[in-house]
Formats: C-alpha cells, structure tokens, sequence
C-alpha cells in the first residue's frame, strides 16, 4: 500500500488528501490548525460524492486516513509528500527542511506552491518540486510540475496513477504557466470592478456564458484557430493582432491592493453568492464539473481523455460465484431519484456497460465493430430486487443462458456490497452485419471464444431467468 503525507490539509491539502485517499493511498496529515479533522471530512464527503462519478467502472477501495501531531510522524514511510502551508516563504523555508528530515531518500517532496520558484522554495540540503495542483484537486487533474527532470518523471507516473495530468514546466518562472493566464484575467476583473464598469456577478458571466465552457475542450490557441475560419490562425493573428498594442487591457497596471479594493470586491461577492455556504458552492461547482468532464470523456476532449486513460488502467475484476464480474460501479447521486434511491434507468446502464465488457471477452471489441460486425440488443427485461443508494458499490456478474449462431442470451446480476442482489437483467442481442444492418453469423474466432462461455456455464442455475412482466414476483 502506498503512503502519501499531507503537511497542511486546508483548501488544497485537503483536496490532495481526498483524491489519493480515493485512489486507494494511505494518507497521514499533519496541520495544527485543531479543526482540520473537520474540514478535510467535510471535503472528503464532497469528494466521495463526486470522483467516483466520473468513472464507468469503480475506484480502488479507500486508503486509511490518519491524523498526526507530529510532523515527522506524519512524513515516515511516505513515498509521496505534499506541502500545502499558506503561500508564504518564510512559513514554506520553516517546513521543507523538517520534511526532508523525515521523508525517506526515494519519497517525492511536493509542493503546492502557487507562484514560487524551485529555486526559492529550496534551502540548502532540500530538494522539493513543485506540484501545483487546481482547486478541486480531487476532480480537476492539472497539476504543475517544476524542478529536478527526474524527480518530476518519476511523480509524473505517480499523479497518473491517481488520475491526474502533469504538465511539466520547461522553466522555472514565477507563478508557472497557468497561474500567469489567471492573474492576467483576474487582475483585469478587479480593475473593471474598482472603475465601476462592472460588478463581480456580470464578469462571472461574461465568463460563464461564454468563453469559459469553450476553455474546458479546446483551450485559448485551438478555440482562435477556429475563429480565424476556414483562413485559420494566421488570419486570426492578422485581424486581432493590432489591438493587443491598443490600450484594451490595463495588465501590467495593479490595483492599488487596499481596504477599499477588498471591500468593495468582497461585499459584492457576497451580494452574489451569500444565500450558499462554502460546502453548498462545492457542491455545486463539483456537479457540474462532474458533468462537464463526462460530457469531454465521450469525445477523449481534454480532462475526459484523461479519465478514460486512468480508467483503463484499473485492473480487471475477477469471478464471483464462479461468473466474471463484468462491471463494477460506485453509485453516482445523478443516478438516482426524488425517492431517495437508484432511479430506473441506471440499472439497465450497469447492465449496459456489463455487456459492453462482455463482447471484449468474447472479442466483439471496438476493432471488431470498426471491422464492421457487431451485436444488437434486442430485448431486456430488468427485475428490480432491493434499493441501491449513492454511494454503494454495485458489482455485475454476466451468465451465458445460450450463445449459438446470431443469438446471444445473457443474464446479468447486480449485486450491491458484498451480498444483496439488487436486479437481474436478462438480455438478448443478435449479431449483426453493420454494412445491411442485419442479422449475421459472428466471426468463427468469436464464436469459438463464446462457445466456451456457453460450455463453462452450462447447467448453472439462473434462477429469474425467463420471467415475463406481471408474473408473480418470487425472490431469488
Ligand atoms: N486555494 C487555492 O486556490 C490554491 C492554493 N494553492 C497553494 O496551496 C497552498 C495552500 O493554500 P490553501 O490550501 O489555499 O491555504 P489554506 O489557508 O486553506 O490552508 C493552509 C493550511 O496550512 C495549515 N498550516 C499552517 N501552518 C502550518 C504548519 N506549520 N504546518 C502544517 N500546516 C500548517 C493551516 O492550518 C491550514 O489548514 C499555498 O501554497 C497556495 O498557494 C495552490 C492551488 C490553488
Ligand atoms: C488563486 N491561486 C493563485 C491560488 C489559484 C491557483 O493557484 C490555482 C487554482 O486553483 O486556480
């Protein structure tokens, strides 16, 4: 098992702790503050919430979390440690040194650090990086790596382990790369509001409701290419070009950073937003990143490619009762309904994605389809056994009923936990010729593979097999 140590556990460590926690590390924390238990729980409950619905398939089981009042205690035996101490120097140079003091000669030292250099976090004798993640660390997976190439490689393979990107900085640069793309953008934002042309609301939309969805999947050089038309960058660099020299923009210009400043931004912030607690907006903002990032999983756009590419790398499942577990899935709260419980739909999804993952079996995989052959459901029947909530795990066995020529009979069960059978779906599909859309004989390679299935569970039980609507309902 891996440990990771997390040396303050406020807004970022907090968000570090739940995404390797979730991921399946051990996590010891150390913060002095006396309510940081507290808070990190209340992120850790956000967080359950929503990693686990970025994935088809479901997350290792939850590492252990422990709270230490000793540094040192925290930093033994850790092959990762992250610094996330408020953004001061003087703090930063008081805690680095005492973590290489206790952190192994192999452990990767990070830190959170939003704008300072390698160069000035280190002191002599410590060797940290920088790993400068974005709020919420749990679900957004940039992190900015800067410093030492080799040890950035070797955390580069650790934060894909938990899902996330590393975007190593060639060169060290006060604020990194991203950090300099949001000053730019926020200090123009506080300027506008001091000068009274707009409120801190009307800017939120005039991001909101326009570039701001274009960001997630294209990003700033891809969206202009599109906007130079089919004439592309160069035109676009042509046109908007000359205004870059026209004084639109006040950037190297600061607000004098006052009282006056603060109060005016903050009172109109919570004008804006004070009807919902912090934990509310997280929420929240976790929806709809959740759903902003499933949508870009479809098209492997962005933060979806990465989702997918880390979902790919979960080991597979085996058996249970002697069947293959052919999907796995931590219950979404989207999956479920005003009753309080898994809404219909989702069952026939896990049943779905059960099936999907039995044609790879069987080798009716994505070259199979591109090769023009595939299977078509055609009829199934869900029996809705027990309840299942956010949260639960749902584990799905896959029974081959019959698999000769064009017709393939399957039952699935969808177990909740460990031993509660929640539904069975039984479900038909015939093979398949993609080019008439109609029905054909399977490759004789998929044939074969499926009639060992056919072979390997005959005479099991399915007991629910078979049942029409409206029979009497017996418990299996
Ligand atoms: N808040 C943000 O949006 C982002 C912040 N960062 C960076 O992350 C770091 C932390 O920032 P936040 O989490 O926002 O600050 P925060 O104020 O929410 O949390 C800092 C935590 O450090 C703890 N702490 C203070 N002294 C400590 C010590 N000596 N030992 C251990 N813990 C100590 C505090 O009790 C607090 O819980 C900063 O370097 C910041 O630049 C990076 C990305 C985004
Ligand atoms: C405002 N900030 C500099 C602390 C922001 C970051 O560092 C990254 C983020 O999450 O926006």
């Amino acid at each position: 098992m891996s440990k990771a140590a997390m040396i303050g556990g406020g807004v970022i460590g907090g968000g570090w702790t739940a995404r390797f926690l979730l991921n399946g590390w051990d996590v010891a924390v150390f913060d002095p503050d006396p309510q940081a238990e507290r808070k990190i729980g209340e992120v850790l409950d956000n967080a359950r919430r929503a990693l686990p619905a970025l994935y088809d398939r479901a997350l290792p089981p939850e590492g252990r979390l422990t709270f230490h009042a000793d540094l040192t205690e925290a930093v033994a035996g850790s092959d990762w440690v992250q610094e996330s101490v408020p953004e001061t120097l003087a703090l930063k140079h008081g805690i680095l040194p005492a973590i290489q003091k206790a952190a192994g000669p192999e452990a990767v030292i990070g830190s959170s650090t939003s704008g300072f250099k390698p160069s000035e976090l280190n002191m002599p004798g410590t060797r940290a990086i920088v790993a400068h993640p974005f709020n919420p660390v749990y679900l957004l997976p940039l992190v900015e790596l800067v410093g030492d190439p080799a040890t950035c490689t070797r955390a580069a393979g650790i934060l894909r382990g938990i899902g996330m990107y590393p975007l190593t900085v060639r060169k060290e640069i006060d604020a990194h790369i991203a950090d300099r793309l949001l000053e730019a953008v926020w200090r123009e934002a506080l300027w506008l509001v001091k000068d009274g042309i707009a409120t801190t609301e009307e800017i939120d939309e005039a991001i909101r409701m326009g570039f701001g969805i274009r960001w997630a999947q294209m990003g700033l050089f891809e969206t202009y290419r599109i906007a130079g038309g089919e004439a592309g960058m160069a035109h676009f660099m042509a046109q908007f070009g000359p205004a870059l020299s026209w004084p639109w923009t006040k950037l190297m210009d600061v607000p004098e950073f006052n009282n006056d400043l603060v109060e005016l931004i903050a009172s109109q912030s919570d004008a804006q937003s004070e009807h919902l607690s912090i934990r509310d907006l997280e929420r929240l903002r976790d929806d709809n990143v959740v759903g902003m990032i499933r949508a870009l999983r479809r098209t492997g756009s962005g933060a979806g490619s990465v989702v997918r590419a880390h979902e790919e790398s979960f080991p597979r499942p085996g058996e249970r009762n002697g069947l293959p577990i052919t999907a796995t899935r931590q219950v979404p709260v989207s999956w479920t309904d005003y009753n309080g419980h898994m809404n219909e739909a989702p069952y026939l999804e896990a049943a779905s994605l059960a099936t999907d993952r039995f044609m790879q079996m069987i080798g009716a995989d994505a070259a199979y389809v591109a090769g023009g052959r595939s299977y078509f459901t055609v009829e199934n029947h869900v029996r809705y056994l027990d309840e299942v909530h956010a949260g639960d795990r749902l584990t799905v066995t896959t029974q081959v009923l019959s698999g000769q020529g064009k017709r393939l009979h399957l039952f699935h069960r969808l177990w909740r936990g460990d031993d509660t059978l929640a539904a069975t779906v039984e479900t038909m599909l015939i093979h398949t010729d993609l080019s008439t859309r109609r029905s054909s004989e399977p490759d004789p390679a998929v044939s074969e593979r499926l009639s060992a299935w056919v072979s390997s569970h005959a005479g099991r039980d399915a007991d629910g097999a078979g049942r029409f609507v409206g029979q009497t309902a017996r418990r299996t």
